[in-house]
């Protein structure tokens, strides 16, 4: 029994493939989501000011100022032992201002106009204030207008963030590897050499897709521009059984620390394929497409004069995400302003950005601290941490899961802040929300800004706080390089102890880092009788589905008529023909293999074949594929 009579459907039919292209991701409108999301309100007031930056919030001239507070905890009283920044009318919620929002983040006025390049639109129509608040300069204004309650969790995340930094550690890229060439049919013509016999080439390889660490690179900033990456085809393969030249592969270089899951359509994280650390490392992630037989590969003993020739397999194709974890042995937290990229200027050779205002560092910065002559780590300095973090507010938890691969943490506390204590208690609180694996990790305490005068004062009485916990402070002037030895000896004793115990560099050396071009050869050695078929009754449609069958077809040059006779056998070989009979398959239903559509038709009735009632000779039409 044969489906002896085959119609193709006019338009090419697929609905299978190895991997389903997916969509791309929606580029978020920053606009329309700052609009559409206006800025947090608290109870609070402030007096609105005509300048972009708010100057009644730099109220500390060159000092460093107490802005960045965060809010006041029921038993902690603003008494008037710290009565330094009283002067300051309220004290002001970060994450309920409309500071540390993704949408309307902080800079200074200098950087402004570039800023606001970077950051879309926002702000663009008021250029009285940059927030966009009313700018009479006298006019008191409530937050509690922008306010519409808590932020959702996960809400802000994504959410009009800007491309910068969206992209800083993140990426999603699309990846295809080089479809095989196609064989050819030909026959060796030559003087003296008559029935030269089957001389068509084999087609080449398709071309492969690695994944590199590059050394040089600290963000995945470069895939902001370009995300596809398809390797070259392999070439066609030529008479005098010459075989095609393979496709060019393609080498896409990533950051070290960045981990590579396969895209999925809904969003969500999908399965986390590679882990990329080590420079150096290459990771084969699809493998070029096979190259197609020539019909000299087709000649046997039977067989002298084949007139078929294979397509190139198509190259497989997926889109990943890669995120960026950052490989530092310490990571430096606390809130906006507190002093981190000071401390990592004073340790380190970095020269991160610093100044009086939060959200100085809206990208993290690495330093490499050198202690001895092989005694080094490597220090991250990350964007400030507000109440609220791990829900979305401020720019910190854009960042924070690179703490999580930092093995040791230094905790920076403003000593010009009203309450330290506080805002100790809070940085950890959000460490810990955001992940439980954060706040176990070893830390220290720095307490920091001691030159002046009234932190000194306060310096006690943080340091019984701590001790109460059980926690030794170390207490630091960033700005004078006062204590930080001290602070970068104590890191690195932690560090040590942690390197001892996580063995981290095994676990990077270990695991097969081709295994997901591994599973796609695999793949393709799965056997064709290894298939399902799928009936749905209102069409009367048969669909065949299985990799070695579709592989088979695409791989098919319907051009050449013998490949219509093997098709019919391998059909017949591989039980497709004896399934679908046992299923109830009828004359006239559809049959759906690959890209092909047929009509069923049984043998014994081949006189009411379909294809002579439509008037083609023989019954069949084949597509023009490829
Ligand atoms: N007096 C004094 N000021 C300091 C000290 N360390 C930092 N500052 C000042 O505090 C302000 C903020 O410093 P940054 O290092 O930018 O703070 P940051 O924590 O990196 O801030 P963000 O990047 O916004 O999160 C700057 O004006 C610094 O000069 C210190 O030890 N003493
Ligand atoms: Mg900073």
């Amino acid at each position: 029994m044969l489906p002896s009579a085959m119609v193709v459907a006019a338009s090419s039919f697929s609905f299978f493939r190895l991997f389903v292209a997916r969509d791309r991701p929606k580029s978020s409108n920053l606009r329309e989501s700052s609009r559409a999301n206006p800025n947090h309100g608290s109870n609070l007031k402030f007096r609105s000011c005509s300048s972009r930056l708010l100057p009644a919030f730099q109220s500390a001239g060159d000092e460093a100022t107490t802005y960045t507070r965060l809010p006041p905890k029921e038993d902690f009283q603003i008494g008037p032992s710290i009565g330094l920044h009283a002067s300051l009318s309220d004290v002001i919620k970060l994450s309920e201002s409309p500071l540390p929002s993704v949408d309307s983040p902080a800079k200074k006025p200098s950087e402004t106009s570039t800023f606001l390049e970077d950051f879309g639109e926002v702000g663009k129509e008021d250029d009285e204030n940059f927030f966009g608040f009313e700018s009479d300069d006298d006019e008191e204004i409530t937050l509690d207008e922008f306010s519409d309650g808590e932020i959702e969790e996960g809400d802000a995340k994504e959410k009009g963030i800007p491309a910068v930094m969206r992209c800083f550690d993140r990426a999603k890229i699309y990846v295809k590897a080089g479809d095989g060439g196609n064989g050819v049919v030909a026959f060796r013509r030559e003087k003296y050499v008559p029935y030269g016999g089957p001389s068509g080439g084999d087609g080449g390889n398709g071309g492969d897709v690695y994944l590199v660490v590059d050394e040089s690179m600290n963000s995945l900033l470069p895939f902001r521009k370009s995300i596809h990456f398809r390797a070259g085809r392999g070439e066609h393969g030529q008479g005098k059984k010459q075989t095609g030249a393979k496709g060019v592969d393609v080498v896409v270089k990533v950051a070290p620390g960045t981990v590579v899951r396969e895209s999925r359509k809904g969003g969500g994280e999908g399965e986390v394929l590679l882990e990329l650390l080590k420079p150096g490392q290459r990771a084969l992630v699809l493998p070029g497409g096979r190259g197609g037989r020539g019909n000299a590969s087709f000649k046997s003993g039977t067989r002298k004069v084949p007139k078929i020739a294979e397509n190139g397999e198509a190259g497989a194709e997926m889109w990943l995400d890669l995120e960026l974890k950052l490989v530092a042995d310490v990571g430096i937290v606390g809130v906006p302003n507190a002093g981190k990229s000071t401390l990592l200027s004073a340790i380190s050779a970095a020269q991160p950005e610093i100044a009086n205002y939060p959200f100085t560092t809206i990208l993290p910065n690495l330093g490499v601290v050198s202690l001895d002559y092989d005694s080094t780590m490597v220090v991250a300095d990350l964007p400030g941490l507000l109440e609220g973090a791990h829900k979305g507010v401020g720019l910190g938890h854009e960042f924070l899961r690179h703490t999580e691969r930092c093995s040791v943490l230094v905790h920076v506390v403003d000593g010009s802040s009203i309450q330290p204590e506080y805002e100790f208690d809070a940085v950890r609180l959000e460490l810990e929300q955001f992940s439980p694996g954060l706040s176990e990790k070893p830390y220290i305490v720095a307490f920091n800004k001691m030159d002046l005068p009234e932190v000194y004062q306060k310096c006690d009485s943080f340091k019984k706080y701590l001790w109460n916990h059980g926690i030794e402070p170390v207490c630091i002037s960033a700005m004078h390089r006062q204590g930080t030895h001290e602070l970068v000896c104590a890191a690195y004793e932690l560090l040590k102890k942690e390197k001892a115990k996580t063995k981290l560099e095994e676990w990077a050396d270990s695991g097969n880092l081709n295994h997901v071009a591994d599973s796609i050869i695999k793949q393709r050695s799965v056997s064709m009788s290894e298939f399902e078929i799928f009936h749905d009754g209102i069409s009367n449609t048969w669909h065949v589905v299985g990799i070695g069958i579709h592989r088979f077809v695409q791989m098919t040059n319907w051009q050449y008529n013998e490949s219509l006779r093997r098709f019919q056998h391998a059909l017949e070989a591989c039980g497709v023909n004896r399934a679908l009979l046992k299923q109830g398959v009828k004359e006239g239903d559809t049959v759906i293999v690959g890209e092909m559509e047929m009509v069923w038709h049984n043998e014994n009735e081949q006189t009411e074949a379909l294809g002579s009632k439509k008037g083609i000779s023989g019954s069949v039409r084949w597509p023009q594929l490829g």
